[in-house]
């Protein structure tokens, strides 16, 4: 069965490599390819069956309120997640049984590997800090990746029942130690040049590990979107990470 498949933020540096994506892979039709006005309804029009979001943390609660409400699975990358944001896209998929909604901070294996690896090492070492460096035309700071990857290194010394790392530092200017995610320092780079990166920099007594990786293109992570759109149907509910369609 071919899937009838959607982009929406269709010419943005993602969305347009989405597109291009799904038009080349077999099983998939590209159907509908929106930009900022477009009409919502043109999804329906079309009789969607994925929509892939690709957008800006401002504009994804209302295209996933539309899709969610209009039986249409779909699968994300936009960042900008709270805990107050994914309650209400809770609600919307209690109130949609069936449909699957895909939350990726990132579609690229190499990062969600760098997130396991980094998961795995966290009980190991005393310190650890975050690097990400991202492109300078970001909306948000720090990145989905790097905040996803914070949260599951503390969760980690959590359970492993590490203590708080301790910062000894009595002086700096405001934001040099960077952004405290559960507890895990995060530095956000921004640099014209760059795309997506990050580096993990874990250290104990006489030792340090970096856990890093580069995306150089956005093809990087189209396999893991054209994965997310195949997979979705079979996963009703909310999916937080592409880890979980993946067989790690
Ligand atoms: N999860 C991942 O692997 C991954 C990878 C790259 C980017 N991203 C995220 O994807 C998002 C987009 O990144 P980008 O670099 O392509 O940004 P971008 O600014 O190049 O593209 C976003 C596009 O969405 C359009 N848009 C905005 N609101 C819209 C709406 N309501 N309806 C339709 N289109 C709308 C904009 O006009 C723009 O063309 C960001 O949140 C970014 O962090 C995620
Ligand atoms: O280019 C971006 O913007 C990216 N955003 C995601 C994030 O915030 O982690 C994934 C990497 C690229």
């Amino acid at each position: 069965m071919t899937l009838r498949v959607a982009v929406i933020g269709a010419k943005g540096r993602i969305g347009s490599e989405a597109v291009k994506a799904v038009e080349a892979a077999e099983g998939l039709e590209l159907v509908a390819a929106l930009g900022r006005d477009s009409k919502l309804t043109e999804l329906t029009d079309a009789r969607v069956d994925v929509a892939v979001e690709l957008t800006h943390p401002d504009s994804v609660m209302g295209n996933l309120e539309y899709c969610l409400t209009h039986g249409i699975h779909v699968v994300t990358g936009t960042t900008g997640w709270t805990e107050e944001r994914l309650e209400t896209v809770r609600g919307l998929l209690a109130a949609a049984p069936g449909l699957g909604l895909l939350i990726a901070p990132n579609f690229s294996i190499g990062a969600i590997l760098g997130m396991k690896f980094s998961q795995l090492a966290a009980k190991y070492f005393e310190s650890v800090e975050v690097v990400e460096l991202h492109h300078d035309r970001k909306a948000d700071a720090p990145s989905g990746t790097a905040t996803r990857t914070a949260q599951l290194i503390a969760a980690a010394r959590a359970e492993a029942g590490l203590p708080p790392q301790q910062d000894p530092t009595t002086h700096s200017l405001p934001g040099a130690r960077g952004a405290d995610v559960d507890g895990v320092p995060v530095h956000a780079v921004r640099l014209r040049g760059l795309l997506a990166h990050q580096q993990v920099m874990f250290g104990d007594t006489g030792e340090t590990l970096t856990i890093r990786h580069d995306s150089m293109h956005h093809s990087s992570f189209m396999p893991g979107i054209l994965l997310g759109v195949r997979k979705i149907a079979d996963h009703p509910g909310l999916t937080f990470g592409l880890e979980h369609f993946l067989d790690l």
